[in-house]
């Protein structure tokens, strides 16, 4: 059923421009993954190449910020899905982490090596120029710094740009990284990374940074990525073990660390895991939300996708702060990151509870609190 929502006006794009923005709250509340967003707008530009998502779940925190991801989904439904997924992710990650925002997150159906042209990001511009006042994006999957600081030429609502907080690929690999520890410490009694045997699913940016710290550390690194380049080198650099991207679930390795795209655990793929750890960067890592459980019976302790990786929200959003960007503060937030893990493992293990219900009943728990405060 669809919420009742306040009416929202764009900002008028610019007066020649060929692109149309449009409301698509009522077709995405057809499917499953709706979970009562405030407002879904999709921007269109044919002339252009253009077809982007912007979904904004819910903003009871704050205005929403969520990166923009530049992908070719087999169909727009499920380009649609992903953005739905990503931005109620965003809405768990922010009150978990304490951030003074909501949920959203941008979708472009493009490939971003063959598509991503100036053309389109300028159009894609003008619709991030529309929604200034209701959204905040920066990098993700296939967006770079780079296009970032073009985007802000554009927009005033574009963050993580060069002149900004810039790459927030290290931070989360730094709260991932931490966080690892946290799941270690929880199960073995020590944060030890010493010949601990680490599966990590994708050397992009996160996790090629996570690699760096954990190699640093002596952990023993399995290694998969569909770019046969960064496997090479990681195997050169990191002394890493290469395995095939569809055989990395199965790796024989204490922690497996997915840091691609999202989806990997899922009922069928459970079984198949080898690890006692899921800890990883990947958003919107279990298939289901029922996932959790299937991992909990199957004794593998989960660190939530969206408590893990929040290191590079905290990053971008505190180019927002009063003060003004402050990577120090910004550090000493991420390293709150392995005590709210440790936290959430130890109430699921009282409560003989998923990891991913505590961490939701957290968040939950917090935006009703706002809700009731801005009430009164
Ligand atoms: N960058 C951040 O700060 C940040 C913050 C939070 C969450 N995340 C999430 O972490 C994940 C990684 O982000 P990133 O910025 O490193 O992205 P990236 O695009 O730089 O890296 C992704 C890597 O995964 C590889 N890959 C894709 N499909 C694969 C497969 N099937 N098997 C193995 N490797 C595969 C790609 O080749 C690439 O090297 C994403 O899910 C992203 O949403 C990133």
């Amino acid at each position: 059923m669809l919420h009742v929502r306040e009416p929202r006006t764009l900002k008028k794009p610019a007066g020649a421009s060929t692109l149309t923005i449009s409301d698509i709250t009522e077709d995405a509340a057809r499917l499953a993954a709706y979970d009562g967003h405030e407002r879904v707008w999709c921007g269109r530009d044919e002339s252009r190449g253009l077809i982007a998502i912007v979904a904004i779940h819910n903003t009871v925190l704050g205005p929403a910020l969520g990166g923009t991801r530049v992908w070719a989904h087999e169909s727009f439904e499920a380009a649609l899905t992903d953005a739905l997924r990503l931005s109620r992710g965003m809405t768990y990650k922010s009150a978990i982490a304490g951030t003074p925002f909501g949920g959203g997150k941008a979708v472009i159906l493009a490939d971003p090596k063959t598509q991503k042209t100036p053309a389109l990001l300028a159009a894609y511009g003008e619709m991030l120029a529309a929604l200034e006042g209701q959204f905040f994006t920066g990098e993700d999957v296939g967006l770079t710094v780079a296009d970032a600081d073009f985007l802000s030429t554009c927009a005033s609502n574009v963050l993580g740009t060069g002149r900004g907080s810039g790459n927030p690929s290290p931070v989360t690999a730094h709260g991932v990284f931490l966080g690892i520890k946290a799941a270690l410490n929880h199960r073995r009694g020590s944060q030890q990374l010493e010949g601990v045997r680490v599966a990590v699913q994708g050397l992009g940016s996160v996790g090629w940074a996570l690699c760096e710290k954990l190699h640093g550390e002596g952990a023993a690194l399995i290694v998969a990525d569909i770019d046969a380049e960064r496997v090479e080198k990681a195997k050169r650099l990191f002394g890493a073990t290469a395995v095939p991207a569809g055989e990395i679930l199965a790796a024989g390795a204490d922690v497996f660390a997915p840091c691609a795209l999202g989806g990997v655990i899922a009922q069928q793929t459970i079984s198949m895991l080898k690890a006692g750890i899921v800890a990883g960067s990947a958003n919107n890592q279990l298939a289901r939300h029922e996932d959790a459980r299937l991992l909990m019976d199957a004794g593998i302790l989960y660190a939530p996708d969206y408590v893990i990786n929040a290191g590079g929200l905290i990053n971008v959003a505190a180019e927002l702060a009063p003060g003004g960007y402050d990577r120090g503060a910004v550090m000493a937030k991420v390293g709150e990151i392995p005590g709210t893990l440790g936290d959430i493992f130890t109430r699921a293990e009282a409560q003989r509870r998923p990891t991913n219900d505590i961490a939701a009943e957290i968040a939950m728990e917090r935006i009703a609190a706002a809700a009731r405060k801005s009430r009164t």
